[in-house]
C-alpha cells in the first residue's frame, strides 16, 4: 500500500519521502521472476483479508490504554509501598516510577509521530538496532502481557472471595476467563467501546477515592479508631523508619528494622519504586493499537503524549491523600517484609483482598460501613478490565509477530484474521497461558499468594528491558535523522510541522534507560539480601521464589535475543542501513487530512484544546 503523504511536505522532499511503489524497489526486485511476482499477487489476494479493522477512534484508544494502566496494582500493591516506605517514601517512589513512563513515553511518541506503522513496539528496535532485539521485544512483550492477565484475572478472583458465597475460586477464575475471553472476540469496536466506558468508570473511582480520602481528614465518618495505632512502639511519622527485615512477631519495634537510617530509607524507596512500576505499566498500550487505529498518524503520538498524565496525575495526588490517613506500621497494611500481625487480626498475608487496600483501611478506620463492599466490587471490575487490555495486547503482539515470521505454517495460522477482521487464533492461543490463573486455586475458598506474585515480577522485569530497548532505539533514531539530516531534519520547519518533535532530547531517553536498567538489574536484591545477610529467621525457599520472580523475565529476554541473533546471525543496524526512517511500509491510509502530530506550533489555546479533545 503506497504510504500517505502527509500535507504541507515540499515537492522535491515528498519525491525523495514517499516515493512510488515501484520506486521503492530495490535491486533484488529486479531479479524476481515473474512467477515468484504472481505467486505474491496470489498469496496478496488471498490473504487481503488477514488484516485487522481500521475502526479505533482516539476515545477508543485511550479507554484500552487507560483501562490496561490502571488495574489493581494502585488499589491493592499500594499499601505494601506505604507499608515499605511510609507515606512519603511512597510519594518518592511515585514520582521516579512515573519519570521512567514519562521518559519512554516521549522516546515512543516522537518515534510513532515518524513510523505509525503496525506493531511499533517492536518495529522500532527492529529497524533502529537490530533485528533480534526486535524480535526479543515481540516475544517478551506477548508473554508479559499473557503473564499479567494470569496475575490480573486471579486478584480479580480473589476479590470476588470478600463477600460470604458459594461463589467458589474455580468458579471466579473460570467465569472471569470466559467473560475476558468473549469481550476480546466480539470484534475491536465494540470491544473499544466497552473499554471506553471502563476507562470513565475507572476515572470516577479514582476522583471518588480522592474526595472520601480529603473528607476522612476533615474528620469525616463516625471517629477515627485509634486503638490501632497505640499498639506500635514506634511512632511512624510519614518518613520511611529504614528497611524492614522480614519477622514473625506479634508486636514491632525497632530490633526488626534490618538497615536503618538513610542507608536503609534509600533501599526502601528503591523497593517501593520496583514495585510501583507494575502499576505505571500499561501506558505504552496505546501503540498497540497502531494496527486498528483509524488516524494512527493523527491519534497515536498524541495519546502517547497525554497518556501517562491522567494515572500518574492520579496516582500522585492519591497516594498522597491516603498516605496522611493510616499509619503505615498498621498490621493490616501488609508486605513480606513487614509480617507482624496482632493475634487478633486475620492474617491477610497474599491474599487479593479489598481489606489490604490503604484506601480501605483508611475508610474502616474512620468507621464508614458499607463503603468496602462497594470498593470490592469496583476493584473486581478493575482488574478484569485490565485483564481484558492484557489479552488485547497479548493477540495484537501476537498477531503481527505471525504475520513478520520467516515460517509459513505460523503466517497462515496465527496470522489470520476471521472475516470480521478479528485475529482470533492469535487471541485463543494468548488466552490459553490464561489458564494458569487456576493455580491459584488451591481448595474451595482458599487462596494463596504465589502466582499473583511471580507472573507480577515476571510482567515487571519483562516490561522494563522492553522499555530499555525502545529507549535505545530513539537514541539510533535521533542519530539516523542526524546521519540523514539533508533529507529530514529534525530541528528543521518541516519535520516540526508534520511529526511530533519530543523537547529535552535525548534526555529522556538517556533517563528512561538508565531507570528501567537499574531497576531491572537492582529489583532482586531485597531477596538476595534475605538470603545472604540474614539466613536465620528466612523462609529460604520464599526468597528463591522471590529471586526467580524478579530475574525471570530479564533472563528470558536476553536469552532470546542472543538466540536468534546466533540463529539468524543478524548485524546491528548502521545509520546508512536507515533509510527505512524516511520509507515506512504499511502507513494506513487515513481518511482525514494531513498529519495534526505536532500541538506545539498551535500555542498554548491549541494544545490544551487538543488535550481537551484526549480525554474524552
Ligand atoms: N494490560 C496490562 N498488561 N496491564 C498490566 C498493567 C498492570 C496495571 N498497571 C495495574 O496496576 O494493575
Amino acid at each position: 500500500m503506497a504510504p500517505r503523504r502527509p500535507s504541507k511536505i515540499p515537492d522535491h522532499i515528498e519525491m525523495i519521502m514517499y516515493p512510488v511503489p515501484e520506486t521503492r524497489q530495490d535491486s533484488s526486485a529486479d531479479n524476481e521472476t515473474s512467477a515468484s511476482k504472481l505467486a505474491d499477487t496470489v498469496s496478496d489476494t488471498l490473504f487481503k483479508k488477514d488484516s485487522l479493522d481500521r475502526k479505533l477512534e482516539r476515545h477508543h484508544i485511550t479507554g484500552i490504554a487507560f483501562s490496561g494502566a490502571v488495574g489493581i496494582g494502585f488499589f491493592e500493591i499500594s499499601s505494601e509501598i506505604i507499608a515499605l516506605g511510609g507515606p512519603v517514601g511512597a510519594i518518592i517512589a511515585y514520582i521516579f516510577a512515573g519519570l521512567v513512563i514519562l521518559s519512554v513515553l516521549r522516546c515512543i511518541a516522537e518515534m510513532v509521530s515518524v513510523r505509525p506503522v503496525k506493531g511499533p513496539l517492536m518495529d522500532f528496535p527492529h529497524t533502529f538496532v537490530d533485528e533480534a532485539l526486535g524480535f526479543a521485544v515481540g516475544i517478551m512483550y506477548w508473554l508479559a502481557n499473557c503473564m499479567s492477565c494470569v496475575t490480573l484475572t486471579i486478584s480479580a478472583a480473589m476479590f470476588t472471595q470478600y463477600w460470604p458465597s458459594d461463589f467458589s475460586m474455580p468458579l471466579a477464575v473460570f467465569m472471569l476467563l470466559l467473560a475476558i475471553f468473549f469481550m476480546n472476540a466480539c470484534g475491536v469496536q465494540l470491544y473499544g467501546n466497552m473499554e471506553w466506558v471502563f476507562k470513565w468508570m475507572k476515572i470516577l473511582l479514582l476522583v471518588a477515592l480522592c474526595i472520601v480520602m480529603i473528607a476522612i481528614k476533615a474528620g469525616a465518618g463516625s471517629g477515627r479508631d485509634r486503638r490501632v495505632d497505640s499498639k506500635f512502639e514506634i511512632s511512624p511519622g510519614y518518613s520511611p523508619t529504614g528497611f524492614f527485615a522480614k519477622a514473625g512477631t506479634s508486636s514491632v519495634d525497632r530490633d526488626q528494622v534490618a538497615i536503618l537510617g538513610t542507608g536503609g530509607r534509600i533501599l526502601a524507596v528503591w523497593t517501593c519504586t520496583t514495585l510501583a512500576m507494575f502499576q505505571f505499566m500499561g501506558g505504552e498500550i496505546v501503540l498497540v493499537t497502531a494496527g486498528e487505529a483509524k488516524r494512527p498518524r493523527r491519534d497515536l503520538p498524541t495519546a502517547a503524549r497525554y497518556m501517562y498524565l491522567l494515572p500518574v496525575g492520579f496516582y500522585l495526588v492519591a497516594i498522597l491523600l491516603v498516605g496522611l490517613n493510616v499509619n503505615y506500621l498498621d498490621p493490616r497494611i501488609y508486605h513480606s517484609h513487614i509480617s507482624w500481625y496482632p493475634e487478633s487480626e486475620p492474617r491477610l498475608d497474599g491474599i487479593a483482598t479489598v481489606l489490604r487496600s490503604p484506601f480501605v483501611i483508611a475508610i474502616k478506620n474512620a468507621g464508614i460501613k458499607f463503603l468496602p463492599g462497594f470498593l470490592d466490587a469496583c476493584f473486581i471490575i478493575s482488574a478484569m478490565t485490565a485483564a481484558n487490555s492484557a489479552l488485547y495486547v497479548s493477540s495484537r503482539t501476537l498477531f503481527v509477530l505471525a504475520q513478520r515470521s520467516k515460517h509459513d505454517l505460523i503466517v497462515r495460522t496465527l496470522g489470520r484474521t476471521n472475516n470480521g477482521h478479528t485475529p482470533l487464533a492469535a487471541i485463543f492461543v494468548s488466552f490459553l497461558p490464561g489458564l494458569l490463573a487456576f493455580l491459584a486455586v488451591k481448595s474451595q475458598n482458599a487462596t494463596f499468594q504465589e502466582p499473583i506474585h511471580v507472573f507480577g515480577r515476571l510482567y515487571t522485569g519483562s516490561v522494563l528491558c522492553i522499555y530499555g530497548s525502545e529507549c535505545i532505539a530513539f537514541l539510533r533514531f535521533k542519530k539516523g535523522l542526524a546521519f540523514y539530516h539533508r533529507i529530514m531534519d529534525r530541528d528543521g520547519k518541516m519535520y516540526k510541522l508534520n511529526y511530533y518533535r519530543a523537547h529535552w532530547q535525548p534526555l529522556w531517553a538517556y533517563l528512561g534507560l538508565l531507570l528501567s536498567s537499574l531497576l531491572m538489574i537492582f529489583s532482586g536484591w531485597a531477596a538476595i539480601y534475605d538470603l545472604v545477610a540474614r539466613s536465620d529467621g528466612v523462609n529460604r525457599r520464599d526468597a528463591i521464589v522471590d529471586l526467580v520472580a524478579a530475574y525471570l523475565g530479564p533472563a528470558l529476554f536476553f536469552c532470546i535475543y542472543l538466540l536468534y541473533k546466533w540463529r539468524y546471525k543478524t548485524q546491528f543496524r548502521g545509520l546508512v542501513d536507515m533509510r527505512d526512517v524516511w520509507f515506512p511500509a504499511n502507513v494506513p491510509d487515513e481518511d482525514d487530512e494531513g498529519t495534526g502530530t505536532n500541538n506545539s506550533l498551535k500555542g498554548g489555546k491549541g494544545r490544551f484544546r487538543e488535550f481537551l479533545s484526549w480525554i474524552r
